[in-house]
């Protein structure tokens, strides 16, 4: 763990100038002061990915600010990075993209899902690593070395059995969380899920949105509702999910917010965290929060990520909430608006941190989310009765309540299936019979 560690960040491009940015970033969110860094513009060297002299800069420059680690933000092969770690000083670790942020997610994974995922991430990096050593071990016929190829092997059938394990634990934990979503669909909830870049303010807008629910009585149906969702300016603070309960008029909403999405990841990693992203997935609406002080380019990028990640999986229509307008005029959220018409159709524009539009946002979240029925039941006044007028109450909205001596009129709106439910309840109500 790298608690205090010092790093060096270097990055190669094809051509143009690379941006250290994000790398330097996600480095500080993984604990290490960054202490130089370094770029380079050329093709990729097959042996060492920087060109050699570079390297040989690169390690002049460790040496020369006394970092522990090298943080390299391509994507290295193993062999790359032996021959790299070659020409560092002695117990110099040499960190990629992926790593880095495995590393992060393993700082920060708390609940057993999420060491799950960290883990099924890990093996899933090192499989194709072991694979590679035994096959080089086959082919070396040295006698000598007999005994390696055998235990490389082996580390490769030990790697797959733990993925195996380690994805049916996985599969069980999605399956009782599909099984909690229509629980709560049931119960008259809608599901919006906030989705969007590390850093681009979901959780901010999580806890404006949000309204309390008493935790304690609702403990069943509730286990994941906790009383904060932090935020802080920093990459990937929110790595579990957490869900409240939010306001935004007539419906009943179920809030989420969960780790956020970040470029250049390999398939395999997103794929580890899938059981997080369900409930992005899985959502009846997803807001896309996109930070709109940043420039149009990087906005660009971050949606194109942002929809890559959803492409595949996500049913649910996306509502694009361009955040942070507190820090931009309004000329230069037009702008960006038009400019990014086609990835950000119709978005809605809002501040987490001063509030302004939230009120738009809560009113485009019930005009998005799937349309309910209006039905008109009369009830017999039985001993039953009101706690189907009640049960109607929490799970769908009514908008009038009549009585008179024997009767009651409920007019309300619900989701279809709550509808039906209710019907078949008031059917259930047989009026006392004059004996
Ligand atoms: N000025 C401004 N800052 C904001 C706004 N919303 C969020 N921030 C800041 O942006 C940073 C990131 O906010 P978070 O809510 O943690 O973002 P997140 O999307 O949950 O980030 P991860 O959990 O790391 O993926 C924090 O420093 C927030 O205070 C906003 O509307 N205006
Ligand atoms: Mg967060």
């Amino acid at each position: 763990m790298p608690e205090d560690g010092t790093a060096v960040v270097a990055k190669r491009v094809d051509s143009g100038s690379a941006d250290l940015g994000e790398i330097t970033e996600l480095a500080r969110a993984a604990g290490y002061s960054v202490v130089g860094e370094l770029t380079q513009s050329r093709e990729e060297d097959p042996a060492y990915e920087f060109g050699e002299g570079k390297v040989d800069e690169l390690a002049a420059l460790v040496r020369r600010s006394d970092a522990d680690t090298l943080v390299i933000d391509n994507r290295l092969g193993p062999y790359q990075t032996y021959n790299i770690g070659q020409k560092l000083p002695e117990g110099v670790e040499v960190v990629d993209r992926f790593t880095l942020i495995l590393d992060i997610f393993g700082q920060r994974a708390q609940t057993r899902k999420a060491q799950l995922q960290v883990e099924l991430a890990e093996l899933r990096y090192e499989l194709p690593r072991a694979e590679a050593k035994a096959s080089l071990a086959k082919r070396d016929e040295r006698p000598g070395f007999m005994g390696l190829g055998e235990y490389d092997e082996s580390r490769e059938r030990d790697i797959k059995a733990q993925i195996a394990n380690i994805k049916q634990e996985l599969d069980a934990i999605a399956d009782k969380e599909e099984t909690r979503r229509e629980q709560r669909r049931e119960s008259g909830f809608d599901l919006v899920a906030l989705a969007g870049y590390t850093n681009a303010g979901k959780s901010t807008l999580l806890r404006r949105l949000a309204a309390e629910l008493d935790v304690d009585e609702n403990e069943d149906l509730h286990p994941d509702l906790e009383a904060t969702a932090e935020s802080e300016d920093r990459l990937f603070t929110t790595l579990g999910t957490t869900t409240r309960r939010a306001e935004t008029g007539k419906r009943n909403v179920l809030l989420t917010d969960t780790v956020g999405f970040v470029s250049n990841l390999p398939h395999w990693l997103v794929e580890s965290f899938k059981s997080t992203l369900d409930s992005v997935y899985r959502a009846d609406l997803v807001l896309l929060v996109v930070d709109a002080s940043e420039s149009v380019e990087e906005m660009r990028e971050k949606l194109v990520t942002s929809h890559d990640t959803l492409y595949e999986r996500n049913e649910a229509p996306i509502v694009t909430v361009l955040n942070k307008i507190d820090r931009i005029d309004d000329d230069e959220l037009e702008e960006k608006k038009a400019a990014l018409t086609a990835l950000a159709p119709n978005p809605v524009a809002v501040s987490g941190k001063t509030g302004e539009n939230v009120e738009k946002l809560q009113a485009r979240v019930e005009s998005e989310l799937p349309a309910w029925e209006r039905e008109r039941l009369m009830m017999p006044l039985v001993d039953d009765t009101m706690s189907v007028v009640s049960w109607i109450h929490d799970h769908g909205h009514v908008e009038t309540e009549e009585y008179d001596d024997d009767h009651v009129l409920v007019e309300f709106e619900a989701r279809p299936a709550i509808v039906e439910q209710a019907r078949a309840k008031a059917a259930d109500l047989t009026p006392v019979e004059s004996a």
